[in-house]
């Protein structure tokens, strides 16, 4: 309970540090999960005190947090560029390069973050990493044609020499996007060549996104005990 709450804490100082970025009038996406969670709570007192900002949402959870706070939401269809955006991580590495999708959001994420000029990560210690791969890499996939999707998904990992074992989100009850997939999280351990894998994933029929992130972030704050720790810059 009080690692949890000192989780809780580490998360919204790095959140606190992502709200300093944010100035009137700019187009704002906002990310997913419990990190992010917080900087879209920080960013509605803001709200409630004048700030002027229009926001996209990564995912239908966060859209009605934004709501829920009055925060000035609009669709990435009315707003196709935005100036920043503040989304949480599974993993971070030295090159800003990320593992995202544990809460399920990679899709509308990873549209999101490349509609945008610039992007901060807002994380706590435990996910800033030497190498990618400790956590499961989720992959989005159609349902349709899903245990052919998977097989070539096995065999590009095999012929990347970095066999996985692919986990199918939610079991019997799988687990189902915002964009109405599924998700296959991949457990490969280290990841050799992140840049390789993906574009070997980004090719194979049936998969709609996979969670490495590289060349969006510019900036990452990552909350330790003691401080809050900048990789990059905007
Ligand atoms: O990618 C994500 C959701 O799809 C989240 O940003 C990621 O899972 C981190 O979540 P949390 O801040 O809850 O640890």
């Amino acid at each position: 309970m009080a690692a949890n709450q000192d989780s809780e804490r580490l998360k919204r100082e790095a959140a606190r540090r992502a709200l300093d970025l944010v100035e009137p009038g700019m187009r704002l996406g906002l990310g997913t999960g419990t990190t992010a969670r917080h900087f879209v709570d920080l960013l509605g007192e803001k709200v409630a005190q004048g700030l002027k900002v229009r926001c996209v949402a990564t995912s239908e959870a966060t859209l009605a947090q934004a709501k829920g706070l009055n925060i000035p939401m609009t669709t990435l269809d009315d707003m196709p560029e935005l100036d920043l955006t503040v989304d949480g991580a599974d993993e971070v590495d030295p090159e800003l390069r990320l593992i995202k999708g544990g809460g399920g959001a990679l899709l509308r994420e990873k549209i999101v973050a490349a509609a945008s000029l610039s992007m901060a990560v807002i994380a706590d210690a435990s996910k800033a990493v030497a190498r990618l791969g400790a956590f499961p890499l989720p992959v989005e996939v159609v349902p349709f044609g899903l245990v052919s999707t998977r097989r070539h998904i096995e065999k590009a990992l095999e012929g990347l020499g970095a066999p996985g074992e692919l986990v199918l989100r939610g079991g019997p009850k799988p687990f189902v996007t915002d964009g109405g997939h599924f998700i296959l999280d991949c457990r490969l351990g280290a990841i050799a060549d992140p840049e390789r894998l993906a574009a070997a994933l980004s090719v194979i029929p049936g998969v709609v996104e996979h969670g490495l992130f590289i060349g969006y972030a510019r900036v990452a704050f990552i909350a330790g005990a003691d401080a809050v720790r900048t990789l990059g810059r905007l």
